[in-house]
C-alpha cells in the first residue's frame, strides 16, 4: 500500500470512530440487541479489538438468513482458502467475510441513516446505486458493534468496487465475494480457477468483468471500480 492510501485508510477509518465514540443511540433494531462482541471498559469508552471467536460468529450467523446466509458462509469458507494459498491472516479474512453483507439486505432509508449515524458522505454514483451503500455501512458497523480492525473494515468497505492500492486483504475479501461457491454467473469458473494461480490476474478479470457487466446494463460505474483497474495494470 502506498503512503498515500495508507493515509487515507487512517483518515477514513479515524473519522468513523470519531463518528462512532459520538453517536448516541440505535439506528437500526437489526442491531439493538445482545452485542457479545461490543467491549466497554469502566469509562464507557469502547476498546476496538477483533474478536472473532464461536460466539461472535454464531452472532453475526443469526443475523442472516436464507441467500444472504449461504453466500456469507460460502464467501467464509472461500476467504479461507484464498487467505491459505496466499499467506493472508485466515481469521481476518473469514471476519471480514461473515460482515460483508451485514447490511446488504437494508432499505435505502436504512442504508441513508447510517450513513448520517456513521458519517459517510454518499457520492453521486452512490446517490443512485445506493445499494453499494452497504459496502461502508457493513464496515461502519463490522467497526462500531463487532470491534473490526482498521484493516479489515477497509477492506469491507472496497468489496464491491475495489480501489486503487489494495492490500493483500482488499484482493482476497473482493475475490472470495465473487468466486464463493454458490455463485454460478457466467465467467466464474474461469475466475476461480485463475484466482487458484494468481490473484492479480483473477482480480483483473473480477474488475474488468464488473465494468462490462455495469456497462451492458447502462449503470453508472463508481470511480473506485475505474482507480482499482488503473492501479492493477500499472503494478501488477
Ligand atoms: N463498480 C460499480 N459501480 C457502480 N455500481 C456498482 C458497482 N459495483 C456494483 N454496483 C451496483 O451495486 C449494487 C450491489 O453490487 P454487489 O454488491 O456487487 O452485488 P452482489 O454482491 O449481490 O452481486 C448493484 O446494484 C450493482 O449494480
Amino acid at each position: 500500500m502506498c503512503a498515500r492510501t495508507a493515509r487515507c485508510a487512517v483518515r477514513w477509518c479515524r473519522r468513523q470512530f470519531i463518528s462512532i465514540s459520538n453517536s448516541r443511540g440505535c439506528i437500526s433494531n437489526f442491531f439493538s440487541g445482545d452485542r457479545p462482541a461490543l467491549r466497554r471498559t469502566a469509562g464507557n469508552e469502547r476498546r476496538i479489538t477483533m474478536r472473532y471467536d464461536d460466539e461472535t460468529r454464531r452472532d453475526i450467523l443469526s443475523r442472516l438468513s436464507g441467500f444472504r446466509l449461504k453466500h456469507t458462509l460460502g464467501c467464509e469458507k472461500a476467504a479461507r482458502m484464498l487467505a491459505q494459498q496466499y499467506g493472508e491472516d485466515e481469521d481476518k479474512c473469514a471476519f471480514a467475510m461473515l460482515l460483508h453483507d451485514i447490511t446488504k439486505t437494508f432499505s435505502q432509508e436504512e442504508q441513508l441513516n447510517l450513513c448520517e449515524k456513521y458519517g459517510i458522505i454518499p457520492n453521486d454514483v452512490e446517490k443512485t446505486e445506493w445499494k453499494m451503500l452497504h459496502g461502508k455501512t457493513a464496515a461502519a458497523i463490522a467497526a462500531d458493534v463487532y470491534g473490526a480492525p482498521p484493516d479489515v473494515v477497509h477492506a469491507i468497505s472496497y468489496h464491491t468496487t475495489g480501489c486503487a492500492d489494495m492490500t493483500l486483504l482488499d484482493k482476497i475479501v473482493y475475490m472470495a465475494d465473487y468466486i464463493e461457491e454458490n455463485r454460478s454467473f457466467d465467467g466464474v469458473k474461469t475466475a476461480r480457477k485463475l484466482a487458484a494461480r494468481n490473484l492479480d490476474k483473477a482480480l483483473l478479470y473480477g474488475l474488468n468483468s464488473s465494468l462490462r457487466d455495469l456497462i451492458h446494463r447502462g449503470k453508472q460505474i463508481h470511480v473506485d471500480t475505474v482507480l482499482a483497474r488503473n492501479w492493477l495494470l500499472e503494478h501488477m
